[in-house]
């Protein structure tokens, strides 16, 4: 019935290691718990006798129309709870209606992932030492079909995950980031207690050199619109719209990156006030339910994208369990506006919320 269902299922099936890999976020957690935390501060203004016999969440965004503004944000490596991996999240995600961004971490082959796909997907990209595996990267996506790209900047190393480093977390079995050279990531597999093998292959592989000026070197190479994924500050969405990115996507990483960021939510309306118009915002770091979203999509967001969420869906039920996810958060979210008397997510706008009495700033 409820994401929390699917977190419970996918925990009895999941590998404990994989399990901490996936829950936990840097260091203490306080991030990853502010995300959640965020929701609880704001409370909904529901209007009356407006019409809501007719709910609708079709958003639009670089001229694709979804069924709902609730997508999956990108994860690595979903082989390690489901055979068929991002296949299977493909098809669940296209059943739904839903946007799917492609971890560059996926360990299923592009292709394979875009025969699959019902919906729109993007790529995600880390910033390769070795930019020909992006420019590699890049061209595929396009031929297979993707409708963007999505560049990760709060990565230039990988946070210290204490959980992964305590279990001496590597990427096991058969399980592969099968569309880049296995040279380049040879050090995913093999690691020992105190060391994480995600975050050594990181320090070596990640340019933590690049800056604002390299990304004329990735528009140059495309003409996929570029979306800057981990902006949480005013200052950086200024600098993003000026270097001419088509989207923003605010995150923390899921609190997995800087431990004591800001929590997501809060970071929102600076976010969406310094972007104006000029481009669309998405949102990702602790939505589980409706009324998450409707609280997101209230502040600014023009969609939501989920993390974890979707995995949970994945380990409990494979395409399945990725589409009965998303399309419970749609509906759960479909009722919120009814019940707050918005219709139409063009309704939405800060009327909708206010901070929880004694949460005022
Ligand atoms: C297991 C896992 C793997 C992830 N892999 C990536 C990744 O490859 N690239 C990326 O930009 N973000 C990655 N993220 C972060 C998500 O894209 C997203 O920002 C975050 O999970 C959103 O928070 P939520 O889990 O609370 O919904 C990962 C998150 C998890 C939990
Ligand atoms: C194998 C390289 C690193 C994978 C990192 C995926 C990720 O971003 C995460 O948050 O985990």
């Amino acid at each position: 019935m409820t994401a929390s269902d699917y977190q419970r299922l996918a925990r009895e099936v999941v590998d404990p290691d994989v399990w901490d890999f996936i829950e936990g976020g840097a260091e203490s957690e306080r991030t990853l718990r502010a995300n959640l935390a965020a929701f609880d501060r704001f409370r909904l203004r529901p209007r009356v006798l407006t019409d809501v016999s007719t709910v609708d969440t079709a958003v639009s965004v670089f001229g694709t129309r979804y069924r709902t503004p609730v997508g999956v944000a990108p994860t690595a490596y979903h082989r390690l709870v489901d055979d068929e991996g991002e296949v299977a999240t493909a098809r669940g995600a296209g059943a739904a209606g839903a946007l799917f961004v492609v971890s560059v971490f996926a360990s299923r082959t592009l292709e394979d992932i875009a025969g699959a796909a019902g919906s729109g997907l993007w790529l995600h990209l880390y910033w390769f030492r070795r930019r020909e595996v992006m420019a590699g990267l890049v061209e595929r996506a396009a031929a297979a079909g993707f409708g963007a790209l999505v560049l990760t900047v709060d990565a230039p190393r990988i946070g210290r995950r204490w959980r992964d480093m305590r279990n001496g977390f590597a990427i096991g079995g058969d399980v592969a980031a099968v569309n880049i050279d296995a040279a380049v990531m040879a050090l995913t597999h093999h690691s020992d207690e105190g060391r994480s093998a995600i975050a050594e292959h990181a320090a070596e592989s990640f340019d933590a050199a690049v800056t604002w000026a390299d990304l004329a070197w990735l528009r140059q190479r495309t003409s996929l619109p570029i979306v800057l994924k981990g902006i949480l500050t005013a200052e950086d969405a200024a600098l993003a719209v000026a270097h001419g990115v088509d989207g923003i996507i605010v995150s923390n990483h899921g609190g997995r990156q800087l431990d004591g960021a800001v929590a997501s939510l809060d970071a929102l309306p600076e976010v969406v006030d310094a972007a104006g118009a000029a481009v669309p915002v998405l949102f990702d770091g602790g939505v589980r339910r409706g009324t998450d979203a409707l609280t997101a999509l209230a502040l600014g967001a023009r969609m939501v994208l989920l993390g974890r969420p979707p995995l949970w869906g994945l380990a409990a039920g494979g395409a399945d369990g990725v589409e009965g996810l998303l399309r419970t958060t749609t509906e759960e979210l479909a009722h919120a506006m009814a019940l707050a008397g918005r219709p139409r997510l063009a309704d939405l706008d800060r009327s909708v919320v206010r901070a929880r009495p004694g949460d005022e700033r």
